[in-house]
């Protein structure tokens, strides 16, 4: 009875304490794990049954087996199809080459979410028999998959490479290969034509061997008869991709009787065998035949990187920087004599810069303003027109769409540079003026790409593309050939991974004379 009325008081003071203890204390830690597994097992089972009707991107409709194969080789090349696709489907769209899934990116906006926001899961590279075999079992930069080793190789490509650390003998080596290429165009025979397709690219590539391995490779046969240019071109065609890429079961044995197997053994065997002659070379070299140069890649990264690394890290800088910086100076020059307004304009800032001095000098550059926008003007249309391709490491969702593990991602870079959505109906017009006072965003233009697997040398061939511009432009006066004229020179492009003219482009030189 007493104990009747002490609990009743109780019960009157503190009403929500008491109720509280009637939940026995021994439960609560149980049922705390219980709720926690149903909220765990709800958000699991709906995630499962969301992947199992995912809300994919559209496309176009895919046949069996091929996918979509038959309608991107439909004659044009692949940017160019998916471009016009993507007017139709939108600015992200899956496509099937194959069994394998890709996701199509072709606008800014979207380009932005993939290398911003998801970079962290869209950064991978998918694995093929090409890239595994032409990087010494993935050792490189650019083809790796992006895990501690890619990492550890990206920061000696930037530190010991394309950093600021290397941008004395950098300067050192572009202005003396500038030199000398303008001076073979001043021996040139009065009013002939020379094909400048070939001297910009025998530029970029011995400005490439000789930052990497010290000395030119250009000249000569080098390994079973084979020059450098015909090891590199079958490098970049070897690296484009195979059957077994995109047809996982049966692609090796449709590889193999087609021959690609034996081709791509080929074609790593030439690449070892020049890069284990260089190495051999450069280790051989005695001091005074190296003269007083600084220190190339090799010297630098030696003592740090095993034989394999070193040959992988000196493929990419030669494969990645001849085709790419090559074409983009080709088209700048293409766009500036096709534009007399341009060429003007542009031929007086740099020659009022330079004054009357010889040749122009590096610390000139940073004047060129309407330089700068040329050459940004020529990324923006001339891009490579796909950045290299990523693949999807976990689920996520771009504009609403889901995207699996495992698809690779291709953005259109090209189409992005041309979307009149940004740059107005005059998107395909080379107009540098329209990016001044033009806050850009990255990735409204991304010919260098973005995120971590960014060109790491794009300030590098920035440089070499303004110098070599400011150059020719500025010691020369360039006359098309006699049938030619700037409103009919061929402009048609072609190539894959990286567009260039289809007509290589000839002119004729002359030296510049001062009027007093
Ligand atoms: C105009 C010249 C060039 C253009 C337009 C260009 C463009 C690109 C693009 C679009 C990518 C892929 C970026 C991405 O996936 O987000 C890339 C990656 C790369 N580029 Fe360049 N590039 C140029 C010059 C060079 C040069 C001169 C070198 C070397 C000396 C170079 C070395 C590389 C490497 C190593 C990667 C791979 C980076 C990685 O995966 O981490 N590129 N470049």
């Amino acid at each position: 009875m007493e104990m009747d009325i002490i609990a009743k008081q109780k019960q009157q003071t503190h009403p929500s304490m008491d109720n509280f203890t009637y939940f026995p204390s021994w439960l609560l830690q149980p049922a705390i794990v219980l709720l926690f597994s149903c909220v765990f097992i709800y958000t699991l089972r709906r995630k499962k049954s969301s992947m199992a009707s995912p809300n994919l991107p559209p496309g176009p409709h895919r046949l069996p087996v091929i996918g979509n194969f038959h309608q991107i080789l439909a004659g044009k090349d692949l940017h160019q199809v998916l471009w016009e696709f993507s007017h139709k489907y939108g600015p992200i769209m899956l496509i099937h080459l194959g069994s394998q899934p890709y996701v199509i990116i072709s606008s800014s906006e979207l380009a932005n979410q993939v290398l911003k926001t998801y970079d962290h899961i869209l950064n991978n590279r998918p694995l093929s028999k090409g890239f595994q075999r032409l990087t010494f079992n993935y050792m490189d930069v650019a083809f790796s998959p992006s895990n501690d080793h890619w990492k550890k190789m990206r920061k000696v490509f930037i530190t010991e490479f394309a950093g600021s650390k290397r941008t004395r003998f950098f300067k050192n080596v572009l202005d003396s290969e500038v030199n000398t290429m303008l001076d073979s165009f001043s021996s040139h025979l009065l009013n002939t034509t020379i094909n400048l397709e070939d001297q910009i690219e025998h530029l970029i590539t011995d400005v490439a061997c000789k930052l990497a391995v010290g000395k030119s490779y250009r000249e000569g046969t080098l390994v079973r008869g084979k020059t450098l240019k015909e090891i590199l071109d079958e490098l970049v065609i070897m690296l484009s991709g195979s059957l077994s890429d995109i047809f996982p079961s049966v692609g090796w044995i449709l590889d193999g009787l087609r021959g690609w197997n034996g081709r791509l053994e080929q074609c790593f065997s030439d690449l070892d065998s020049f890069l284990e002659m260089v190495l051999d070379e450069h280790i051989d070299r005695t001091e005074s035949e190296r003269g007083d140069h600084e220190k190339d890649l090799i010297d630098a990264c030696r003592s740090q990187l095993t034989r394999d690394e070193l040959k992988s890290l000196l493929m990419n800088v030669i494969n990645g920087s001849v085709d790419t910086t090559t074409a983009a100076t080709i088209w700048a020059v293409s766009e500036i004599i096709k534009n007399p307004r341009v060429m003007q304009k542009l031929q007086g800032e740099i020659r009022s810069c330079v004054g009357r001095k010889p040749r122009v000098d590096e610390s000139d550059i940073t004047q060129m303003t309407y330089l700068k926008l040329v050459v940004k003007e020529t990324l923006r249309l001339h891009p490579p027109p796909f950045l290299l391709v990523r693949e999807c490491t976990s689920h996520c969702q771009i504009d609403g769409y889901d995207i699996l593990p495992r698809t690779r991602i291709l953005i259109n870079s090209w189409g992005i540079g041309r979307d009149p959505k940004i740059w107005k109906v005059d998107a395909t017009d080379f107009n540098p003026e329209r990016l001044e006072n033009l806050e850009v965003d990255q990735c409204e233009m991304v010919p260098f790409g973005g995120g971590r697997r960014s060109c790491p040398a794009a300030n590098m061939a920035t440089s070499i593309i303004e110098f070599t511009l400011a150059s020719i432009f500025y010691s020369f006066d360039w006359k098309l050939p006699n049938e030619v004229n700037n409103e009919n020179l061929d402009m048609e492009q072609e190539g894959f991974p990286v567009v260039k003219r289809k007509v290589p482009l000839c002119l004729v030189p002359m030296k510049h004379s001062w009027e007093d």
